[in-house]
């Protein structure tokens, strides 16, 4: 499978998104913020991948001449039947115009403080991780993952993984 054959957009300009467009694909791709549809802290699993595939849907109307549009999506969803915790989630929704695509990145346990703030304050995830790791915009950075893993894991790693999930049906010949 050669990723790079393809012209990809992605709705949205992120950096740490666009860093793991790169690193699934090997290629640049077109940059497009484009609107969610849906809250900007998602709380459920279904909330995530409907914005991540409304960003893919979109940007790939509005870019033209690209083969795939990307959505990345990232929220959290508690865990109601095995540990009654919540989890960041990190979702990529691939759509060529026919057929729809999405890959799930790593999920990830966070602290019952952080999920509890975002409730009760109404803030961002990305507000408590700013706060506690010291860095501005940590979402286009190593993210929540890179704070709680102590820099095992990059924001943009985790996307990778769901770029390259929500690929492989396109390109593989095992999925006909
Ligand atoms: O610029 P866009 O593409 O909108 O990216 P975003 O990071 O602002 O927004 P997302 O929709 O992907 O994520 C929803 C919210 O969760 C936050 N979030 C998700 N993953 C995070 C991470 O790893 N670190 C910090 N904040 C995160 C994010 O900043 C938003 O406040």
């Amino acid at each position: 499978m050669d990723f790079s054959t393809f012209h990809y957009a992605l709705g949205t300009t992120n950096a740490a998104k666009k860093s793991a467009v790169q690193l699934a694909t090997g290629v640049e791709p077109i940059c497009l913020s484009v609107p969610s549809c849906i809250s900007d802290q998602p709380m459920t699993e279904e909330e995530t991948i409907t914005g991540a595939i409304n960003r893919a849907k979109t940007v790939f109307t509005q870019i033209p001449n690209v083969d795939i549009g990307l959505g990345l999506e990232g929220g959290l969803m508690y865990d109601e039947r095995f540990t009654q915790e919540w989890y960041l989630i990190s979702i990529c929704a691939a759509w060529n115009g026919m057929k729809l695509h999405v890959g799930k990145g790593l999920s990830f346990p966070i602290p019952k403080q952080a999920a509890e703030r975002i409730q009760k304050e109404n803030i961002e995830l990305s507000t408590i991780i700013d706060e506690w790791s010291g860095i501005r915009n940590s979402n286009h950075q190593g993210g929540a993952y890179a704070l709680l893993t102590e820099g095992r894991i990059r924001r943009a790693d985790v996307f990778r993984d769901a770029v390259i999930a929500a690929l492989t049906p396109y390109f593989s010949k095992l999925y006909v």
